[in-house]
């Protein structure tokens, strides 16, 4: 069995890979009683830079989390150009907010990057106690939900706020909170779309660490419905032996497709959930599904966000928020330049909300 490219490359391999897929047992039903359509990716959701041996993808993996020195590669013309396009949250905080009147406010918060800074080793990626406390503050008025690359118990321990919604693995694995703020909608939510995969992907985890091994540096990181392999201290020189090792166990797993983040290749399901299909299903958990009364607000810093952050847009409803210090290519609305920024940001939503029951 072997995976046409690791990238399905047109509609009947989508075919081919969904038939191999139900030969295998995996199970493309809708998940959790939702009426989503789980159709397979097709090409176009692939990183086009491991299509070819151009080695572009390096480019990619290098800008994807610029070092001090790289990010004032931009000229200050483009910074000022992007910030115009993309203007900080915290500049037109007032302007944001004037779009929440009468309208419920949801907040979704990527983890990495966002609410912890990034950091060498994964496991060290700590929140600070005072993004905890404004993230705390901010679940007291507004349902909110962590949307994370990681599995969820992982993201849970580092943010360990049961009033919060959380979907790990790229939203893979959506959970309600045991404690209950917020009346509206259904908080009893358990939400699994990639179950079926679960001996797959820990099968691969296996073979990944066991591939991965000679590689000094590599990092292969069990997220439960995704992996990440972890380039961020391999020396660039071995990148590209890397990559080749992940694709070559994935060639036998054509179930599975890779997607690139910071400094980072992650291998997921083929199946057609993300982050945006995580926020339309929590929105629909709370009750707005088809709601004009509500102002979803996410905020991320990473490729994997765009998902979310698109759909805001073809929602026209709501604003994707990005976390970065240079322009990128973004369907977010606003930015902020690094978790610090975050942290403002929900104090100045919390000082808001209170300014608007104190006025009441
Ligand atoms: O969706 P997220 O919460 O942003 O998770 C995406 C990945 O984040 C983590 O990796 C990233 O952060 C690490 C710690 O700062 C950093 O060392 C790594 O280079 C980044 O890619 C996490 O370890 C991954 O599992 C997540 O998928």
């Amino acid at each position: 069995m072997t995976n046409p490219n690791v990238v399905v490359s047109d509609t009947q391999s989508a075919i081919a890979m969904a038939l191999t897929a139900a030969v295998n047992g995996v199970s493309n039903s809708p998940p959790c009683g939702y009426p989503y359509n789980l159709t397979l990716f097709s090409k176009s959701k692939f990183p086009k830079s491991l299509e070819t041996k151009n080695f572009a993808w390096v480019d990619a993996m290098r800008a994807s989390s610029p070092t001090r020195n790289s990010s004032s590669s931009s000229s200050s013309e483009d910074k000022k150009a992007w910030i115009m396009k993309h203007p900080s949250a915290l500049g037109v905080f007032e302007e944001i907010m004037s779009a929440a009147k009468m309208k419920q406010v949801v907040i979704f918060l990527d983890y990495d990057g966002t609410l912890s800074p990034i950091v060498e080793d994964p496991d060290q990626a700590y929140m600070a106690p005072q993004m905890r406390e404004a993230v705390k503050n901010v679940a007291k008025y507004f349902p909110t939900a962590i949307v994370s690359g990681r599995c969820r118990a992982k993201v849970y321990n580092f943010v360990r706020l049961s009033e919060l919604y959380y979907a790990g693995s790229h939203g893979m694995d959506i959970k309600g909170p045991s404690a209950r703020k917020h009346q509206k909608g259904n908080q009893n939510v358990l939400c699994q779309p990639a179950k079926d995969f679960l001996p797959t992907m820990a099968e691969v985890y296996g073979i990944l660490l066991e591939k991965t091994k000679g590689i000094v540096g590599a990092n292969v990181e069990n997220n439960k419905f995704c992996l990440s392999v972890h380039f961020r201290r391999v020396e660039e020189k071995s990148w590209n032996d890397l990559a080749d090792r992940v694709k070559s166990v994935l060639k036998d797993y054509p179930e599975l497709r890779l997607t690139q983040g910071r400094k980072v290749l992650e291998i997921r399901p083929t199946i057609k959930w993300d982050k945006g299909k995580a926020l339309e299903f929590l929105l629909e958990s709370l009750g707005y599904a088809n709601s004009k009364d509500v102002l979803p607000i996410y905020i991320g810093d990473d490729r994997t966000d765009e998902d979310a952050f698109k759909v805001l847009r073809k929602r026209g409803q709501g604003f994707g928020i990005l976390v970065s210090k240079v322009p990128k290519e973004t369907e977010a609305t606003y930015s902020l330049q690094e978790p610090s920024e975050v942290m403002q940001f929900l104090q100045r939503l919390v000082a808001w909300k209170r300014s608007v029951q104190r006025n009441h």
